[in-house]
């Protein structure tokens, strides 16, 4: 089965004993040619996708000078609201980040190994106008958890290894939460209408074990690569939502799972929005292909610690991407805030 679209599951259905053959054939060839499913019946109530995105949606649509109050107020690239400008000084992409706890405290008392509590020294930023927004945004990652966790007993079934095989039972997962803000953007450098020509997020793949996203907008924005290397668009489904499986599952599946590589295009009449919940194993897991899936020629990944990979994320990401400005709002510890090239993005 060579995968031109990509299926969309029902995720229930899809984990019963009656499931139909060609269901559990279509999730799997998604799973090796493109790393991207999109599920339905997934268990996350539609009233608790439109109650966080309504209300966290409320907040970015506020006036810039009034989001300014919510940018992280220590610099942190990943808490708090950001705005990321292009060369050209025009905003390409905002986002509102979402640390998994709130304090070190927390996170200790939910299990997790104090010399890994510190990762959550620099505070979560909620409205003052909305705090409760905390305890949705809390319902909807933990929903979306749970879908995370449907795929991975999906993605071993039509593997057929125990899901026991794989080490996420018993300790804290370690996650990450972000809503993505994408203006319309309809200029372009050189008149191209290239889709290469108007990507406001570039082609990766994303680090996770799996994430959960959920999309709106009215066009297809995202797109998933297929094994020739082309380009096919995720499009919006009401209700589902998509799975993207990440590096860490091409790892632990010694390669047979494909990360899915995916990009932004801009388009639409409004603001695109998404909100992806990254899931991992603990940090304490040691990430390597894991037993079912290496056979008598071994393995080219080497084992890490996944700590060793979370650990400096900061640093990793400003030394690539930091600009001046921002590395030093960080360094000194207060808020960073773009500058746009126009006034009122
Ligand atoms: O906005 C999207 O649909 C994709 C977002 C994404 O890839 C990411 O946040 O890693
Ligand atoms: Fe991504």
């Amino acid at each position: 089965m060579t995968i031109t679209k990509l299926p969309v599951i029902d995720l229930e259905l899809a984990l019963s004993d009656d499931a139909p053959a060609d269901l559990l054939d279509a999730a799997r060839a998604a799973a090796e040619q493109v790393g991207i499913i999109q599920v339905v019946n997934h268990g996350v109530p539609a009233e608790l996708i439109d109650e966080f995105h309504e209300r966290v949606g409320r907040i970015l649509d506020l006036p810039r000078e009034d989001k300014k109050a919510l940018a992280s107020p220590t610099g942190h690239p990943y808490r708090g609201w950001r705005q990321w400008p292009d060369d050209f000084g025009r905003l390409e992409l905002e986002r509102f980040s979402i640390g998994q706890f709130a304090t070190p405290d927390e996170a200790v008392a939910a299990g997790l190994p104090e010399e890994y509590a510190k990762l959550y020294e620099h505070a979560n930023v909620w409205p003052e106008d909305d705090p409760s927004l905390a305890d949705v945004a809390r319902r909807y990652h933990d929903a979306s958890v749970g879908v995370a966790e449907k795929v991975l007993a999906l993605y071993a079934r039509v593997l057929d290894v125990p899901v026991s095989a794989f080490p996420t039972a018993g300790r804290p997962y370690y996650t990450s939460f972000v809503v993505n803000n994408y203006p319309t953007w309809t200029y372009t450098d050189n008149g191209s209408t290239a889709d290469e020509d108007k990507l406001l997020l570039l082609e990766h793949a994303d680090g996770s074990a799996l994430t959960v996203l959920h999309q709106r907008g009215d066009y297809e924005g995202l797109q998933g690569q297929a094994p020739d290397g082309s380009w096919i668009p995720v499009p919006i489904v009401p209700g589902a939502l998509q799975v993207f499986s990440g590096t860490l599952l091409t790892k632990w599946t010694n390669g047979l799972l494909r990360p899915g590589r995916h990009r932004v295009v801009a388009g639409g009449t409004v603001t695109r929005r998404s909100t992806a919940v990254f899931w991992h194993p603990s940090l304490d897991t040691v990430i390597e292909p894991l037993a079912p899936f290496v056979r008598s020629e071994g393995t080219d990944f080497e084992p890490t610690l996944l700590w060793d990979d979370v650990k400096d994320n900061v640093e990793d990401y400003l030394q690539v991407f930091g600009r001046p400005e921002q590395v030093a709002a960080w360094r000194e510890g207060r808020p960073y805030v773009a500058e746009l090239a126009e006034a009122e993005a």
